[in-house]
């Protein structure tokens, strides 16, 4: 039985749907928890496919899920369609020209992300019902990776609580497994009241919110350099108190994100971000509240899933490019700096190469230097034993969230790559679901990692999926 040419076969004839509503929703471009064409179309495709659809999943009006099979394990594909603000940008072209000044853009290719993980479960769908096998395939619709945590939520719901093994993927320069882990994240905005006042009539009645803010920013700023060197600390200032510099501003709102390798790390530092806004606070003589927006948890790796998807992206090789896939990535790779490109190559430890797109798998084992950000993936991990994909969407170097990443994310390169995102994980689906003791160690491996340190959902239990989050 030659399990993987078949699916692969199934992935090949229907691939162009998917390939249409990646497109689709490359041309709707919607931020955190506004998805709602994005997630209509994604639907609309399930419902085409005969999956059994659940809507509104943890109470998000964007967040959905499709099952289909009888009995036998489940299998998990998560995909996401939650563009960036501020990155509108045509598609095809090597320069930085927005569609809308303004209007936002797919600049993390989550429309290929979506669309792939929908086609490689619509293709283990097919090959489940053609082969008669016992087994569940579900497709999760997953909105607001960028910062809004909903597969924490989700995962907190119980979204997850039966799947067997979750499988997802990520647009990226290099085709390989996605092996670094990365950080435990919390978004919280610190809130702080003061006193209005005329800032040169009664200065001395006046107690400024602004002046806390900078106060606390400053101090975060010495904190830095006592902290562990991966954790991240950043802000951006949501409120400043108003325009007029002579009404001494009575409120200020910051918003920070506060990364760390492990949960106990971030909570710590959570801990020491939050004594600093009391500090600004006393000296200010203002009032703050800390508010959390949404948390996410470190991927915990999986072993035996990604040795097996190893040897799954081995047997598939990478994306066949021709010469106007490449010719197109070498202009956009000429608006990329040197630098850009020595640290895609630096992160994953090979020499550089002049090749605009990767046609290599990248070594399982290679010496890698991990730069990371966070995402939501990191709360499934923790609860089912899950594994990703780098599929290579990009020209070599091309940084994400940018306009460059939204200029590729239809062209005919990035539709090879999430055609091969795709078949690589249904391979690994349909590998999953004939080879028993794969689940058995992958579930054995999580077991292990996590019997001395078990999941703690970063959410605290009163916060709520933060839906208003992109409303300004
Ligand atoms: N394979 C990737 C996964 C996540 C991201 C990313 O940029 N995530 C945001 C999300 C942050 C979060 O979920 O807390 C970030 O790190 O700022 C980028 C590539």
């Amino acid at each position: 039985m030659d399990n993987r040419s078949d699916i692969w076969r199934g992935v090949d004839t229907i691939k162009a749907r998917f390939i249409d509503l990646s497109d689709k929703v490359w041309g709707t471009p919607e931020v955190c928890y506004t998805e709602a064409r994005s997630a209509a179309e994604h639907l609309a495709e399930l419902r085409h496919q005969g999956f059994r659809i659940t809507e509104n999943v943890a109470g998000i009006p964007t967040a959905l899920m499709g099952e289909w099979g009888e009995g036998g394990p489940v299998i998990a594909f998560m995909g996401e369609y939650d563009a960036l603000p501020g990155l509108s940008q045509e598609a095809g072209v090597a320069e930085h020209r927005p569609v809308e000044t303004g209007g936002h853009g797919h600049g993390c290719g989550h429309n290929l992300l979506g669309s792939a993980a929908l086609l490689a479960a619509t293709a283990v769908k097919d090959w489940l019902a053609a082969n008669k096998v016992p087994g569940r395939v579900r497709y999760y619709g997953c909105p607001a990776e960028e910062g809004g945590a909903a597969k924490a939520f989700m995962v907190r719901s119980g979204a997850f609580e039966d799947a067997d093994i979750a499988i997802t993927w990520h647009p990226h320069s290099f085709w390989e497994v996605a092996v670094t882990p990365s950080l435990a994240n919390t978004r919280a905005d610190f809130i702080f009241t003061g006193r209005t006042s005329h800032a040169a009539a009664s200065p001395h009645l006046g107690r400024s919110a602004l002046d806390a803010v900078e106060l606390m920013n400053v101090g975060v700023n010495y904190m830095r350099e006592h902290m562990p060197s991966d954790a991240r600390v950043h802000y951006a200032l949501l409120d400043t108190g108003g325009i007029a510099p002579n009404v001494v501003q009575a409120h200020a709102r910051v918003r920070y994100s506060i990364r760390a390798r492990d949960l106990p790390g971030m909570n710590e530092l959570v801990g020491r971000v939050s004594k600093i806004a009391e500090g600004a606070a006393l000296m200010t003589e203002t009032k703050v509240e800390m508010k959390i927006i949404s948390a996410v948890s470190n991927i915990l790796p999986n072993t035996p899933l990604e040795q097996a998807l190893h040897r799954v992206m081995e047997e598939l090789g990478p994306p066949h490019f021709d010469d106007a896939d490449k010719g197109f990535a070498t202009q956009i790779r000429s608006t990329l700096s040197d630098k850009d490109i020595a640290s895609v190559y630096y992160a994953i430890g090979m020499e550089q190469t002049d090749r605009p797109l990767a046609d290599f798998l990248v070594p399982l084992d290679a010496k890698r230097n991990p730069l990371v950000g966070s995402t939501d993936v990191g709360d499934v991990s923790w609860v089912v034993p899950t594994v990703q994909v780098h599929a290579p969407t990009v020209a070599i170097g091309t940084p994400f969230h940018t306009w460059q990443v939204v200029a590729q994310g239809k062209s005919p390169h990035a539709h090879k790559a999430m055609v091969q995102a795709a078949k690589a994980m249904a391979g690994l689906g349909i590998k999953a679901l004939t080879e028993p003791e794969l689940i058995k160690a992958a579930k054995a491996d999580l077991q292990k990692r996590t019997t001395k340190t078990p999941y703690v959902c970063p959410l605290p239990d009163h916060v709520e999926p933060p839906l208003n989050m992109s409303v300004a």
